[in-house]
């Protein structure tokens, strides 16, 4: 293979290349030399040799948990910057004008495990970590502008019904629709699931999504509500059902693959960054719960207002040192940015470190890659399991102390969340609108067959709830949905209404 073409598969080579000869002699983990000896020789203990034990007793655990959801994914480093002034609406000092930041970003799968394919039909993540001077600061979001539910007690249900059958180890469909057509809040982001957005081409040409409407604060303390948009200068795009099954059937890291080989020849992607802007007064007088994370909010109502971009140029050197143990969290925020007032993003406050502590343990957020880039982080939490790096030093442990260990930050100013009411979700009208005016005919098409693809795997009544539902969307998606299931099952059990 061309070297410059390809650098993933040149990562070797390239290794090679830039160096003289072996870089250094082997020692092991304790830094002594050491030899390497085959053990097929008589009267010498396995014991004694040093590189067989280091080496096997370390291979046996060098698995960890890989992510509950979004498991399988690739990332990449870069940076921020700022295109127009938002201070009258927001004043974190990353969105000041001439601002530039280091971040970091992970695309994901959400059902796909660690070994799938990057073309399977799922919904995507989109995770940034801004590493900011007030810390870091992490948008965690989708490929898709809405998300599946607004009550998080459902997010169990969500995942399970979605992962593996407990008995079969199977992904099963009538999980998924005995899920969806209990919950019928989720159509609407699974319409998009099952249309050609279902599986983008790769990450470089993927929107991304923040979805929570964020409370901001600017320098007069005066509160907006804005929703994050990252569209890729690439453009969208997007794979058929029958080339992603035959991509996944040649190579399962594509996206992957994709967006290391793009960034190791220079061809460096780029996402436009906007917001949709709500004062105070435009969610007194909105017509729906604009805080709804199963809604869009609409465009026309509250239009996009580009504010800057952000450049992945720089490959991780280790994928599992700085890409598998990144740890996002909602809840990390900077000063001028509040989070979401949501039941949903309060419950990812806990979720996300909760995993994390299970994941990689009760000091991952001193893994360098999640630590802030620009100062150090000087919490009062010691000891625990490695890595504990300096463990603060001599720092005092105890707050408060009377010893000049560090001070809380105090700032009058620093915003409430507001408390919000909310509603069950109902966001028909949201799926109708997409299916009678956004899609066209061909889109139309593939959306049926991909329902049907999932949908007549499924048990008859649960395919009769989903027509029903979809009733309820549009008759003529129920319609073609029924017809197509009709042809595709001489057993489907579906009524006429
Ligand atoms: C009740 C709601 C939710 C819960 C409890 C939840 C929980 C989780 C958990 C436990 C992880 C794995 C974290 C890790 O091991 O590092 C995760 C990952 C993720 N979640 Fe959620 N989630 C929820 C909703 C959402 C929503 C609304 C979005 C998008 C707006 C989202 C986007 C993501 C993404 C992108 C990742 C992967 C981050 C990465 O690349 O490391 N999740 N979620």
């Amino acid at each position: 293979a061309d070297e410059d073409d390809n650098p993933a598969v040149d990562q070797l080579v390239l290794f090679k290349n830039r160096t003289e000869g072996p870089i250094a002699i082997m020692t092991t983990a304790a830094g002594a030399p050491i030899e390497y000896q085959t053990t097929i020789t008589l009267n010498k203990r396995l014991l004694f040799n040093e590189f067989l034990m280091d080496s096997l007793t370390h291979v046996v655990r060098e698995r960890i948990p890989e992510r509950l959801v979004h498991a399988k994914g690739a990332g990449a480093f870069g940076y921020f910057e700022v295109t127009h002034d938002i201070s009258d609406i927001c004043r974190a000092k990353l969105f000041k004008m001439g601002e530039k930041t280091p971040i970091v970003a992970r695309f994901s799968l959400v059902v796909t495990e660690h070994g799938g394919s990057d073309t399977q039909r799922d919904i995507r993540g989109f995770a940034l970590k801004f590493y900011t001077e007030d810390g870091n600061f992490d948008i965690i979001g989708l490929n898709t502008p809405m998300f599946a539910f607004k009550d998080p007690i459902l997010f169990p249900t969500f995942v399970r019904s979605q992962k593996r059958n407990p008995a079969t180890d199977l992904h099963d469909p009538n999980m998924l629709w005995d899920y969806l057509t209990t919950n019928p809040e989720s159509f609407n982001l699974f319409l998009l699931y099952f249309s050609d957005r279902g599986i983008p081409d790769g990450y470089r040409h993927m929107p991304g999504f923040g979805i929570h409407t964020y409370q901001v604060v600017n320098n007069r303390s005066e509160n907006h509500f804005i929703r994050f948009h990252f569209l890729p200068d690439a453009g969208i795009k997007n794979i058929f059902s029958e080339e992603a099954r035959r991509l996944a059937g040649f190579d399962t890291d594509y996206s992957t693959r994709d967006l290391y080989n793009a960034i190791g020849t220079g061809n460096f992607p780029s996402w436009t960054a906007s917001i949709q802007v709500l004062t105070e007064s435009d969610i007194k007088n909105a017509s729906f719960d604009v805080f709804d994370v199963t809604k869009v909010l609409p465009q026309d109502k509250y239009p996009l207002k580009p504010f800057g971009r952000f450049v992945l140029n720089s490959n991780p050197v280790n994928y599992v040192a700085e890409i598998e143990q990144l740890a996002f969290n909602p809840a990390n925020l900077v000063d001028g940015i509040l989070g979401g007032p949501d039941k949903v993003f309060e419950a990812r406050r806990l979720a996300y470190r909760d995993a994390q502590y299970y994941r990689l343990g009760g000091n991952f957020l001193r893994i360098p890659v999640n630590c802030p880039l620009r100062h150090r982080a000087y919490p009062y939490n010691r000891d625990g399991v490695p890595p504990l790096n300096d463990n603060l030093g001599d720092i005092p442990n105890y707050y408060p102390n009377s010893f000049n260990g560090p001070v809380p930050y105090v700032d009058n100013n620093v915003g409430e969340l507001i408390e919000i009411y909310q509603d069950k979700a109902n966001n028909y009208d949201q799926s109708r609108e997409l299916y009678v005016n956004e899609l066209d005919a061909e889109e139309k098409k593939r959306l049926v067959e991909n329902i049907v693809y999932s949908l007549e795997n499924a048990t008859g009544f649960l395919q009769e709830r989903a027509i029903k539902i979809f009733k309820r969307i549009h008759p003529d998606l129920s319609e073609r949905v029924k017809q197509a299931l009709r042809n595709a099952t001489m057993n489907c059990q579906c009524g006429d209404n």
